[in-house]
């Protein structure tokens, strides 16, 4: 017992078809034999260069548990069928449910209304593209808040495409790979008009929506108005989630159809407006645009108006004004925000306004997240 560190292996025992392994610290994990031999990191079991299992599940031998030994920093396990797996304290340890349960939540910080402004990272193009301060500064802004904004970027399609590449890459769609838009009706979509937009999240029409929307404003000239409304979605979700348990609930179960219509494109897709977590109920997504909405039937009439009356609840939190930020864009400074959280909209405007911008996939910008060491 003496000299043992936090996560040296003190005791096992076998149990039925599982080993309880207690480490230094008290804390205890009871693993499977089946999960057990499936963990085997040994060549044959398990290519170390591409980190993949080198078995089919089918192969993995229903095996049962010979004799083990251990020291405090690795368990060797020697199975009926003569195969022997050896692993490391530090390997067995990650595996505690609870600590690995909670270790891949993300942690969004709720905002509400325009004082989240003075949290949300504004990081320099240079430090953002040049070092890993700049780049874990966007990124963790983008998983505190679901917003990020990057200046003195080059006012050009270019050098926003150079912003776009490094949150994760490009994703194409329908309107492009980065696209350029003004009140030229180059889609079928409002956004190429000069009306306003009330707050929404794109692409609700897809099977998987862009992770995140990059928005930088080129040029604004000769009028007024168009400026950016961005609203936290998890934020009024959470509050719905609090005022209307019972809409909250529907929102999370009932497939709302969305649709995208233009010459040569059909979009569709039924799921949720509010997206959670199976396992942590977690929100994960909010997938809401009052305008996209395709036209749809209900299975009853008590289905019918609970809809109305779930979206609309919903719809109150994100149109009030108490909860919007709202500002202007300028142009240098692009603005990112996560597609999956924050509702952006604009108010009317005249004048000549020009845009560009790219989507990029939410696997893509996890990945950065990721390789930066931001998330599990
Ligand atoms: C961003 N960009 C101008 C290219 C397209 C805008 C599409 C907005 C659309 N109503 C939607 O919900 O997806
Ligand atoms: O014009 C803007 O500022 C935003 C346009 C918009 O909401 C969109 O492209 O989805």
């Amino acid at each position: 017992m003496s000299n043992l560190g936090i996560k040296d292996i003190d005791q096992v025992n076998l149990k039925d078809r599982r080993l309880e392994i207690k480490f230094g610290d008290n804390d205890s994990i009871t693993f499977e034999d089946c999960w057990l031999r499936d963990h085997c990191r040994c060549s044959t079991c398990y290519h170390a260069d591409t980190f993949q299992r080198a078995q089919h599940i089918l192969d993995i031998p229903d095996s049962t548990v010979c004799s083990y030994c251990h020291d405090k920093s690795q368990l060797t396990i020697t199975w009926n069928d003569g195969h022997k797996s050896t692993y490391t304290s530090e390997f067995l340890a990650q595996f505690e449910y609870g600590k690995w349960s909670e270790s891949r939540r993300l942690r969004p910080v709720l905002w509400h209304g325009c004082q989240v402004s003075e949290k949300v990272s504004r990081v320099p193009v240079k430090q953002f593209l040049e070092t890993e301060n700049g780049a874990k500064a966007v990124f963790q802004s983008l998983l505190d808040f679901g917003v990020a904004l990057i200046t003195g970027v080059e006012v050009s399609v270019e050098g926003t495409e150079a912003v776009c590449q490094a949150l994760g890459g490009v994703q194409y769609t329908l309107f492009g790979g980065m696209w350029k838009f003004t009140t030229i009706a180059d889609h079928a979509d409002t956004a190429y008009t000069n009306l306003p937009l009330a707050v929404h999240n794109d692409n609700t029409y897809f099977t998987e929506a862009a992770g995140l929307q990059i928005l930088h404003c080129l040029e604004h000239s000769n009028g007024t108005g168009g400026e950016t409304i961005l609203v936290d979605g998890f934020y009024g979700a959470t509050r719905l989630k609090e005022s209307s348990p019972e809409d909250y609930e529907f929102l999370t179960t009932f497939d709302l159809e969305a649709e995208y219509l233009e010459e040569n494109y059909h979009h569709k897709f039924s799921g949720p407006v509010i997206n959670i977590d199976n396992r942590t109920k977690d929100l994960v997504q909010i997938r809401y645009n009052v305008y996209d909405r395709s036209a749809m039937a209900f299975g009853s009439s008590e289905q019918c108006r609970s809809y109305y009356r779930s979206l609309r609840n919903l719809a109150r939190y994100y149109q009030d004004q108490a909860n919007e930020w709202k500002f202007k864009l300028s142009p240098g400074t692009v603005m990112v925000m996560d597609n999956f959280r924050v509702l952006h909209g604009r108010t009317a405007f005249t004048g000549t306004r020009v845009l560009c911008g790219s989507y990029v996939a939410r696997s893509d910008w996890l990945d950065k997240a990721r390789t930066l060491l931001l998330i599990k």
